[in-house]
């Protein structure tokens, strides 16, 4: 896992490394202005392209200076420099790599206060105005300068962090940020790159190594963290030579009414490939053919049948809610699965939306069971919010108060376990944006409670190959839908590989 962590304790891992690597912090501005310019270089190999370098005078323009002199050495001939000296401080760092960069001959146009703004002609602009020490929305120069460059409508590169764009919390609503089209970031990706917020502020980021102590970092013990795939190539356990189906656990899935028979089909269908070991699913009688055609593996129970007839010892996890409805029977089948069933529950969907109209049932899940609401339904259980990263403080105080896990779905799927801890996942693209993809997921997750996985671990998994099933088939093909049944056929092959 990667900790993320908060612009204040990268400061402080920074000071931590400068003191007892020891480096001087000169010299990690250097390092992290080489790591950005190895990963522009592959990205705009062109040494003639012109380019513009904006630079405030914090050690985000000390670092933009840095690249500058760099990019020079690398034989980039057609390069600008712009230091945006608004106001009268700069730092240390900054001063000395001004010199460095007098010393190199390359120009530079200094800009003040007030002043008019030079005429931009370059492709492509290297945004080093302000970084991560940004604390309060812009305004003013800053304010004009980034709007009349925003209508340029350039190629923009920002250096750590786009101008204007806070690296956590809620942006301040109507603030202005200098759009980039990619944000080379150091160390870690910022907390706001994985929100929704900032997808009209950064288009792609990448992030490089600068060498901060990562023990030191580890020991800040960040709630925050992004999963890598080494995280589940440790946790995955492969399957072992004598397993049986017995092995593999027995998951129910309760979903689907007549007309959204596809929900259940694809929960079914992504609980079976993602190795249960026996799945049945609970559906309307008029289901049965399509079920048996589609997925003959899968067994059922008719939904209609008295409640109380249903074994609920006899499986290891139950699922519940793509396209149930919000029927009466709907309701039914809920109560009476959280009344009689004491193993961690998967709740989606329209079990959600019952959920949030029955907020005392939702106290009475049973403990580290799983929900996984997209915004909407997150919502609608939890109260109106303004923006995601209150959404995010809001799932870690109800995951701790209700000692359940909650999958906040989205493009870096957010996993809030009950520990108050917040995972975000880093696989999927926007090929999976499609009806059913939610319905894949929930199978997902039952198969992999149903095979052992603790609750926290198959939310992990379970978020991480169905998002990395979506970018094996999306990515290298260059396919631009991915639908939900081609994502269930991926599924045992990517976890094959994950696995070996
Ligand atoms: N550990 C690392 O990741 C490293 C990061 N480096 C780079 O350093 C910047 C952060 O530098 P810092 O000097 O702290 O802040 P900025 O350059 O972002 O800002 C300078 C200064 O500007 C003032 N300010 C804040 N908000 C505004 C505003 N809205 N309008 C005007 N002025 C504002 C405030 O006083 C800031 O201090 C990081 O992003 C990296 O690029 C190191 O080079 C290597 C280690
Ligand atoms: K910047």
């Amino acid at each position: 896992m990667l900790p993320l962590l908060t612009a204040e304790q990268i400061r402080r891992a920074d000071t931590h490394t400068i003191q007892h690597e020891p480096i001087s912090s000169i010299n990690l501005m250097e390092r992290a202005s080489k790591a950005f310019v190895a990963w522009f270089i592959n990205h705009f190999p062109e040494r003639s392209a012109s380019i513009s370098i904006y630079c405030g005078t914090g050690n985000n323009g000390g670092d933009g200076l840095a690249v500058a002199r760099l990019l020079g050495h690398h034989r980039y001939l057609n390069i600008k420099i712009v230091i945006a000296r608004f106001g009268k401080n700069s730092t240390a760092d900054f001063d000395i790599n001004f010199e460095r960069l007098i010393a190199t001959g390359i120009p530079y146009t200094e800009i003040q206060a007030n002043d008019d703004l030079p005429e931009e002609k370059s492709d492509i602009l290297i945004d080093a105005l302000l970084g991560s020490g940004l604390n309060k929305p812009l305004a003013g120069d800053y304010l004009r300068l980034v709007t009349y460059l925003n209508d340029l409508q350039k190629t923009v590169v920002a250096v750590d962090v786009p101008t204007g764009l806070y690296t956590e919390g809620d942006q301040p609503k109507d603030s202005v940020v200098l759009k980039a089209d990619l944000a080379i970031t150091f160390q870690q990706p910022k907390l706001s790159f994985l929100l929704p917020g900032s997808g009209g502020h950064v288009d792609h980021w990448q992030c490089v190594n600068i060498g901060l102590d990562e023990r030191f970092i580890r020991s800040l013990d960040s709630p925050y963290q992004y999963i890598e795939e080494k995280d589940i190539r440790q946790m995955l356990k492969p399957r072992t030579r004598f397993s049986n189906k017995g092995t593999f656990g027995h998951a129910l899935i309760i979903a689907g009414q007549p007309e959204t028979m596809g929900a259940a089909l694809l929960s079914a269908s992504a609980c079976a490939h993602a190795g249960a070991g026996l799945t049945t699913a609970c559906i309307p009688e008029s289901g049965l053919t399509a079920l048996n055609t589609y997925q003959p593996e899968v067994m059922a129970i008719v939904r209609g049948v008295k409640v109380a007839d249903i074994n609920w010892e006899k499986f290891s996890s139950v699922a519940i809610g793509p396209g149930l409805g919000k029927e009466q029977d709907a309701k039914d089948l809920l109560d009476d699965l959280i009344a009689n069933f004491k193993k961690p529950v998967v709740v989606d969907a329209d079990a959600l939306n019952l959920l949030a109209d029955d907020p005392e049932l939702l106290k009475k899940l049973p403990a580290n069971s799983i929900l996984t609401p997209h915004m909407k339904e997150f919502d609608r259980l939890f109260g109106e919010h303004q923006s995601w990263w209150a959404r995010v403080r809001t799932a870690i105080v109800k995951a701790t108060e209700l000692k359940i896990c909650i999958v906040l779905k989205n493009s870096y799927t957010v996993i809030v376990t009950p520990e108050g801890k917040a995972y975000f996942n880093s696989t999927s693209n926007a090929a999976m944006a499609s009806g059913g993809m939610g319905d894949v997921l929930t199978g997902i997750l039952s198969a992999l409670l149903v095979q052992k996985y603790s609750p926290v671990e198959a939310c992990i998994i379970g978020c991480f190959i169905h998002g990395k099933a979506g970018d094996e088939l999306a990515l290298p093909n260059r396919m631009s839908v991915v639908l939900p049944g081609k994502l269930i056929q991926q599924l045992p092959l990517t976890m094959g590989k994950l696995m070996g």
